[in-house]
């Protein structure tokens, strides 16, 4: 079974995916990975062509050894900088095979990230895109970088996240949008536990209707 888990930044969508793929035993991949790793190797490059074609050769050099420095990978500056990096089709062609061949594995996958249910997998048996307000996830991603020891000025990271927003939603080759078959699940009210249990019985439902032969409505 694929399960496809789309959302903007910090609205759970990870936390949910790692959840599901503990649920159903899946192997998991959070793609937002890709991109940070990408962007973390550019991140002494200005903005311009060689910005571009040393995202490029980042991005077609990457292997999995490339996802360890989870310190590095998950800071919010690193973030904005995947979210650039994202924009270069080149990049995200050359990531396209490593969540493809992630996904299609013997007993299939949980990714996440904002074009799985798309653009990478959109034969996935089974899509959520999660929602959550924006001042929700901000005050989640303060809360998981505090844990880390990070300091956060709350009015910079609402508006780094707001900006990185709509460089996503605007990216003409990022396929962020919420597909037609895709289910919507907005998590600003719920709990981590309830948010999972939301989503296993979509998940439920859908399959259950798989096997019916129906179209999810
Ligand atoms: N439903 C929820 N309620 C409260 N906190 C949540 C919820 N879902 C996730 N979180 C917390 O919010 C933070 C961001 O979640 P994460 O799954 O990393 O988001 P994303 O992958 O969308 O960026 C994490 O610290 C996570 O534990
Ligand atoms: N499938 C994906 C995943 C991430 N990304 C890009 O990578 C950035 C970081 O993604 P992420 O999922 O790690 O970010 P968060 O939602 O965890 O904050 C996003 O803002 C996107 O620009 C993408 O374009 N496509």
């Amino acid at each position: 079974m694929i399960i496809a888990v789309d959302g903007p930044a910090a609205s759970g969508k990870g936390t949910l995916a790692a959840g599901l793929a503990r649920h159903y035993g899946l192997p998991h991949l959070d793609t937002g990975l890709l991109y940070r790793a990408v962007g973390l190797a550019v991140a002494d490059k200005v903005d311009g062509p060689a910005f571009e074609s040393a995202a490029i050769a980042a991005a077609q050099a990457l292997d999995a050894g490339h996802l360890d420095d989870l310190a590095a990978l998950t800071a919010a500056e690193t973030g904005v900088l995947a979210s650039k990096v994202a924009v270069i089709a080149e990049v995200r062609a050359a990531l396209f095979d490593f969540q493809r061949t992630f996904a299609t594995g013997p007993d299939g996958a949980v990714l996440d990230g904002r074009d799985i249910g798309t653009r990478i997998c959109p034969d996935a048996d089974v899509k959520l895109f999660i929602q959550a307000d924006s001042k929700a996830r901000m005050e989640r991603r303060a809360r998981q970088l505090e844990a880390r020891g990070v300091a956060v000025d709350r009015y910079a990271l609402f508006h780094q996240i707001e900006e990185r927003d709509a460089r996503d939603m605007l990216n003409p080759h990022g396929g962020f949008y919420q597909a037609d078959d895709a289910h919507l699940l907005d998590t600003t009210q719920l709990g981590i536990e309830a948010a999972l249990r939301a989503a296993i019985a979509i998940v439920e439902k859908a399959m259950a209707l798989k096997a019916g032969g129906q179209k999810p409505s």
